[in-house]
């Protein structure tokens, strides 16, 4: 049983997912793994700076995230350069976390915090998918506090993925963020229960 969890940029996906690795669940998560590929002299990291030159780059020769930010998500095409160049490696790498914790225990169910995962496509793939949403108000009111980021910056970004409402229609399992953390931590305990069963 390998379950998909996505939702809108701060919509609460790593708050989710943290309550499910209290229940036990391993996580296999996109953003640390986009992370990790892009760490200097890894492929991804050569190809981001033949495509967006050095000055994209910090001292240390990590990547100014912040600089990167600001580029693609106010430029679509450069935004789908980026994906194609770190996409294939972050499935790759989560491909073997899933793997070597499948090893570990077959039956246990599986999560993978994928923020891109209808948009990619890899929602195919996914036994179950998990939607976390809120309302647009509380997805940029949270996103601005969270960022200390600006209306504008923060709608660009909420503009830069489909819109919740649309991935809300890819759901199996839907988990409503706009409420306490209590009330979340109950569908989330719900939730797991139904994936054991059904695992
Ligand atoms: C552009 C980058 C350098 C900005 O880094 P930053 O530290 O500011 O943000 P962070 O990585 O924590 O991402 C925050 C959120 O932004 C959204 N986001 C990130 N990349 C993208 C993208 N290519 N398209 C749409 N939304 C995105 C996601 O909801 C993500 O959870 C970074 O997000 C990146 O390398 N993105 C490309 C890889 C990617 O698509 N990651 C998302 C999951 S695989
Ligand atoms: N139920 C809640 N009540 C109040 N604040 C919340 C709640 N859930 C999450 N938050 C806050 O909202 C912000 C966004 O949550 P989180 O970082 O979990 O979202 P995310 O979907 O993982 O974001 P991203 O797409 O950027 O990775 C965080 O600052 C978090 O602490």
């Amino acid at each position: 049983m390998i379950a998909g969890l996505t939702g809108g940029i701060a919509s609460g996906k790593s708050t989710v997912s943290k309550m499910f690795r209290e229940l036990g669940a391993p996580i296999v998560d996109a953003d640390i793994i986009a992370r990790l590929v892009v760490e200097p002299d890894r492929p991804a990291w050569q190809g981001i700076v033949e495509e967006f030159g050095t000055e994209i780059l910090l001292s240390d020769r990590t990547i100014d995230r912040t600089k990167l930010g600001s580029i693609i998500f106010a430029d679509a095409s450069r935004r789908d350069k980026l994906n194609r160049i770190v996409h294939p490696r972050v499935r790759e790498e989560a491909a073997r976390q899933v793997e070597q914790f499948l090893r570990e225990d077959p039956k246990r169910p599986i999560l993978q915090d994928v923020p891109l995962l209808i948009e990619t496509g890899l929602y195919k793939q996914m036994d179950k998918v998990i939607v976390v949403y809120v309302n647009e108000e509380t997805q940029l009111q949270r996103l601005m506090q969270r960022d200390g980021s600006t209306k504008a910056e923060a709608m660009q970004r909420i503009r830069a993925q489909m819109p919740i409402e649309e991935k809300k229609k890819f759901a199996d399992f839907l988990i409503d963020n706009s409420g306490s953390l209590e009330g979340t931590r109950q569908q989330v305990e719900q939730i797991w229960e139904e994936l054991n069963r059904l695992a």
